[in-house]
């Protein structure tokens, strides 16, 4: 196997793929490895997109995902006789790419792969076929799958999940159907157990908002990059908000929204067929009726500076601090157990009670709460959030003029409307809405619920994804000149709910003692 003189050296594979002499190039100190065919360089990829390879009677096999020019994924995968190397070698450069591939994850993973045919535009079993699974195969992987048949069969399939069988699963959906799999998980008679178990979603939905979370904007629509994830993405662990309604609780692993923002996604199910941009229809019509939204909102609120927020969102990524082993101890900067620095204000006209509670009761045009900083492709809305800092962000959005709310469309996908005055934004503990008539929508997770009063607590780090990074994905504006230079850590008391106070830790505390 060519001429190698240490561990650190470049180590080359030579295998004829077609009657076409093809090397192969591994650098083991950076993990990169270049694909020569002939003469002519044909790809650079690193061990991280490699699926599998090794050499069985004379033959060697090579796959990966690849990204082409525009960096879609696809599959590739190269079928070859050994060249000049003898078998030994070959084998060992196999392994050695192989350790490389799946650094600190498991080879050959086994999956309960969970399809939603209904979601989004109704492709997802054909992307399993055509694109998922081949991928899967190739990865030498084992895996059940699962065809949702109706309406909240994703719940039952999580309750009922054999948990010692799957390292992850894998939601061939949208946001939907991981809303059903996080609910069922709480039915589990092992919920502590279940709730472990990974979730990897291969975006197939409307929306995919957590797929975008997960791997960010230029690959969160991805199915291939999405299936890499599954295979060797990073469990992350994310705080999970339980909503009560009228003493049925539901939990909501993304977003709560009344007003508009719900208006534009229960009043655009018709659209279904347009993809994600029934959203941005459902939008601009709402930007037609601008209509005022009655509730009052209360809320236990950790911080409502922005700079402040974007400074510790800044502060808690790796490659902005100057000490990165903190930084993975620390995954969530300032907002580690829910501790700030930032006592709450009242601000454009609320109320502080004596437990602490802001309270409003004006007309907004919407209120918009979740975990996670993108809720689509064109929005992100909730730029600061990360993943289990124990507080849920907040948006209060005045009702404001259609010129300002219209040019906050353009920069939707950076979080540009985060610095807008009437975007009022808060990380909370909990908070409650009251509406003062029946005329409205709310939804969870996506899904319509009854437009009366509900109130929602953190469960803080309850859900386990896969994410390259181990965070969240973003690509926030964050408007540098308006952070602070330095963040202030001094903690302020714990609320209640932070220290599990609430009825649902009472709950939680009974499944997780
Ligand atoms: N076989 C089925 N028939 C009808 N509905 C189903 C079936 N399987 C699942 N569902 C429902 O489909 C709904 C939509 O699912 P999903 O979230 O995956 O797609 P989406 O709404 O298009 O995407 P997103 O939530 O990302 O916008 C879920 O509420 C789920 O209960």
């Amino acid at each position: 196997m060519g001429e190698q003189v240490g561990p650190e050296s470049n180590r080359v594979l030579s295998i004829v793929v077609d009657g076409k002499a093809t090397t192969l190039t591994f650098v083991p100190t950076s993990g990169s490895i270049t694909v020569t065919s002939g003469k002519k360089r044909s790809s650079q990829l690193t061990a991280r997109d490699v699926l599998w390879t090794e050499v069985e009677e004379g033959k060697v096999e090579f796959s990966c995902v690849l990204r082409d020019s525009k960096r879609r994924g696809s599959l590739v995968c190269l079928e070859g006789t050994l060249g000049t190397d003898d078998k030994g070698s070959a084998s060992q450069w196999c392994e050695d790419v192989l350790q490389a591939a799946y650094a600190g994850v498991k080879r050959r993973p086994r999956f309960n792969i969970v399809i939603n045919p209904h979601g989004g535009q109704g492709k997802a079993r054909s992307i399993w076929t055509k694109k998922v699974e081949p991928i899967f195969k190739a990865a030498r992987c084992t895996y059940d799958v699962i065809i949702t048949e109706y309406s909240k069969h994703a719940c039952e399939i999580a309750k009922n999940m054999k948990l010692d069988c799957y390292d992850a699963v894998v939601i061939l959906s949208g946001d939907g159907l991981i809303h059903e799999i996080i609910n069922g998980f709480a039915e589990h008679e092992d919920s502590k157990k279940a709730f472990a178990i990974p979730i990897a979603p291969i975006p197939t939905g409307s929306g995919n908002g957590t797929s975008i979370n997960i791997l960010g904007l230029e690959d969160g629509f991805d199915v291939h990059i999405a299936s890499l994830n599954a295979l060797k993405g990073k469990p992350m662990k994310a705080d999970v908000s339980a909503l009560t309604q009228g003493g049925k609780r539901v939990l909501s692993y993304m977003t709560q929204a009344v007003g508009l923002m719900a208006e534009l996604d229960v009043g655009t199910e018709n659209l279904r067929w347009m993809g994600d941009t029934r959203f941005m229809v459902g939008f601009l019509r709402g930007l037609i009726y601008m209509n005022p939204c009655p509730i009052t909102v209360s809320m236990k609120v950790a911080d409502q500076d922005k700079p402040r927020m974007a400074a510790a969102l800044r502060a808690s990524r790796p490659a902005d601090l100057e000490d990165q082993a903190k930084s993975a101890s620390e995954p969530n900067g300032i907002y580690q157990n829910g501790h700030t620095d930032a006592p709450p204000t009242p601000s454009f006209g609320g109320e502080i009670d004596e437990d602490g509670w802001l309270t409003f009761d004006k007309p907004f045009l919407f209120l918009y709460a979740g975990k996670g900083p993108y809720v689509g492709r064109d929005l992100m809305q909730f730029p600061v959030s990360l993943a289990s800092d124990g507080l849920i962000d907040i948006v209060l959005q005045e009702l404001t003029s259609r010129a300002e709310l219209l040019r906050a469309i353009d920069g939707g996908e950076k979080g540009t409307p985060y610095w807008m005055n009437s975007s009022h934004y808060f990380k909370a503990h909990a908070y409650r809405v009251a509406p003062h008539s029946d005329k409205g929508l709310l939804t969870v997770d996506g899904e319509s619920y009854p437009f009366e009063p509900y109130e929602v607590e953190v469960l803080p780090g309850l859900a386990t994804f896969l994410s390259p990074t181990g965070r969240y994905a973003s690509d926030f504006d964050f408007g540098k000149d308006r952070l602070p230079v330095q963040v202030e850590t001094k903690p302020i008391e714990k609320s209640k709910e932070a220290e599990g106070s609430g009825p649902f830790h009472d709950l939680f505390r009974c499944c997780f003692p």
